[in-house]
């Protein structure tokens, strides 16, 4: 369906109403302007129906096609049935739908594709059964408003951290409002009796007297000893749960000391004891240039590594490879500030910010095992010698059997995943084309250097994805976790490397330089579109499949439809998007040999 064949569609599939007159066939949605639809840049990205008297039914499946439509807005009109189908439009950000008689039960899975939404509300409406549990799982949802409905059941465990603002506030929710829900104030959930739980002043019963289903007023007739039974049991709960929050909060509030402690407590008996450790021919480690394969005694006074106490003979901790940022050790990490910044596919990263003031990353690698201490050595001291403006250079790594350390200099900006797809309030920059196409123009001269230092490599980076992109302040990008894949153990590899996400990789297992090129192409068109693309997931569940849309566009000339609309303005830019868009194309054919090489992809680019 065209645009404009689309809302027609949407039109007759409610009562007619002279209030959406202007949507005819005989003109154009946006340079008419129909009531309601809001364009950008000729791309309808909005439909605002509000407060107009509409009634009837709603078919929201004829605006699958609109690829730019990312709000709707239906709220105070008369509209019936169950709940329209707009989790058919997965790019949506805003949904509004409250004040209308909407009414049955949400399928729990209902929100499971629409991992884009930010804000919906269904509030006021006659909406049953339990709150979908896929809510909990949209990883942008800021605003929830499901108030004045008649949703019963628990309340599922929202843990989104960006979600600010909820209201459930008279539903028939009972049970216990759940601890990672704690910040919201009582408001959001008045007006629901059965519910209780620290912030509404209701403390809830023990399990088993709810699950006993006794009625509270035939538990009060019951005789004192019951009661006293029952109140014991209560208290030792409340007790026991109290103690358990405590200990929770003690352990969270030390757990990323506790991590880095881990790391260099090697489990070694309290006595002195003699441990073998090859020293890495020319390490700046805090300890500084041992001799190779030396033997070095190991005791309580030197146990913790870093404390550089010169002439005391101590375990390598730390082998810095790269100075840029001064030399430090594990004792300088254990004294930082350390926060989690996340897990990937290769292990957990945490930002520490140390004592000299230097903000740095720490990635625990769990799966590296493929090549022994010399062969990581020799791997992590070669990346650390890289020099380039959009390479970020490791600084230094820590070796043990089972775990390893990669630490690099934190880059405040933070990743393109997340400038792209983050939550950023009201504060998000400007994306404009000439940033973007800075990034892209950056990215494909670090991944170039890459591809010549690696020139013998099967793999070179292996991991391009926004989430390695990392960004300075004026948007420079930046390549992170590249030239692993000799690292990796192989049965790991395919979880950990994004680059083994490639077709000939997933079909038929081959390696080439080319799955750098189909990760380019993804993130390429993930620049353009703005969408986060389903590749990233290992599921398919979410996400937008950015492949097959630039494709099937390219097919059917409508490539116009894929460009963010926030970007709609640069009317003059438009032909370079789509110019770029082809190339994304041309990077994630499926067949590599259709596939065109890194060197035609940056010629392309670079004559943008
Ligand atoms: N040096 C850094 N500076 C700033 N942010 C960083 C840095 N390194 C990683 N991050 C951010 O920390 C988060 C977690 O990083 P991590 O590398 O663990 O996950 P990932 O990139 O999603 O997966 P993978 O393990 O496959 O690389 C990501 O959002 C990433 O962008």
């Amino acid at each position: 369906l065209s645009d404009y064949d689309a809302l027609l569609a949407l039109k007759s599939s409610f009562s007619p109403n002279p209030n959406v007159d202007s949507w005819v066939s005989s003109s154009s949605p946006c340079k008419d302007k129909w009531t309601g639809i809001i364009c950008t840049r000729g791309i309808i990205s909005g439909i605002r129906l509000g407060n107009l008297n509409l009634s009837g039914k709603l078919d929201f499946e004829v605006l699958k096609d609109l690829h730019g439509l990312r709000t709707i807005s239906f709220i105070n009109n008369s509209f019936t049935g169950p709940i329209p189908e707009f989790n058919k439009l997965t790019s949506l950000r805003t949904v509004y739908m409250s004040g209308n008689q909407f009414s049955g039960e949400i399928p729990q899975d209902f929100f499971a594709q629409m991992g884009s939404l930010k804000k919906l509300w269904l509030s006021d409406n006659n909406f049953t059964g339990q709150i979908p549990e896929s809510l909990t799982r949209l990883p942008y949802l800021t605003e929830l408003h499901l108030e004045n409905n008649n949703f019963s059941g628990q309340i599922p465990s929202f843990t989104q951290h960006s979600l600010t603002e909820i209201d459930l506030s008279n539903n028939d929710l009972e049970g216990e409002v759940p601890a990672s829900m704690s910040k919201f104030p009582a408001s959001a959930f008045s007006g629901n009796q059965m519910l209780c739980g620290g912030q509404l002043g209701t403390p809830c019963k023990s399990t088993a007297v709810m699950e006993s289903g006794v009625d509270p007023s035939a538990a009060e007739k019951t005789s004192n000893a019951e009661d006293n039974k029952a109140n014991n049991m209560l208290t030792i709960i409340i007790v026991a749960v109290f103690t358990v929050i405590i200990l929770l909060a003690m352990f969270i509030k030390s757990r990323t000391r506790q991590d880095f402690d881990l790391l260099e407590k090697e489990r070694m008996p309290e006595e002195n004891v003699e441990v073998k450790v090859v020293a890495p021919a020319s390490a700046s480690s805090v300890h500084n240039k041992k001799p190779a394969d030396s033997s070095l005694r190991k005791g309580n006074g030197s146990r913790r590594g870093g404390g550089s106490q010169s002439g005391t003979p101590a375990m390598i901790d730390l082998v810095v490879v790269n100075e840029e940022k001064g030399v430090f050790g594990m004792q300088d990490l254990m004294k930082a500030t350390a926060e989690v910044l996340g897990n990937g596919g290769l292990g957990s990263a945490y930002k520490a910010v140390m004592a000299t003031g230097v903000s740095v990353v720490v990635k625990r690698m769990r799966e590296m095992n493929k090549l022994g201490r010399e062969g990581f050595d020799a791997e992590i001291r070669r990346i650390g010698q890289l020099k380039h403006r959009n390479i970020l250079t490791p600084l230094a790594y820590h070796y043990r059997k089972e775990e390893k350390l990669v630490v690099s200099e934190y880059v405040p900006r933070g990743s393109l995943l997340y400038l792209l797809h983050g939550d950023h309030g009201s504060s998000r920059p400007e994306l404009n084309w000439p940033t973007r196409l800075k990034i892209i123009k950056g990215i494909v001269r670090g991944l170039n250097f890459l591809h010549e230092e690696y020139a013998n490599s099967e793999l070179p980076h292996g991991n391009l994805k926004s989430s390695n992109i990392l960004l300075d302040e004026d948007f420079e990008p930046r390549l992170n976790d590249y030239a692993f894949y000799p690292l990796i153990n192989t049965t790991s590899a395919p979880q950990g490397l994004f680059g083994l996400k490639s077709p000939e990789w997933v079909q038929h297992q081959i390696v080439s330089p080319k799955c750098d090129v189909y990760c380019l192409g993804i993130v390429i068109l993930e620049i353009i579109t703005s969408k986060f693309p389903s590749q990233y997931l290992n599921n398919s569940k979410g996400g937008v499949d950015v492949v097959q849309w630039v494709h099937s566009a390219i097919a059917e000339k409508r490539e116009e439809e894929l460009i963010d609309p926030e970007m709609a303005n640069a009317t003059n830019s438009h032909t370079e998007m789509i110019k770029l868009l082809h190339i994304g194309a041309a990077c994630t054919e499926s067949n590599p040999e259709n596939r065109i090489d890194l060197k035609e992809a940056i010629r392309r680019i670079e004559n943008l």
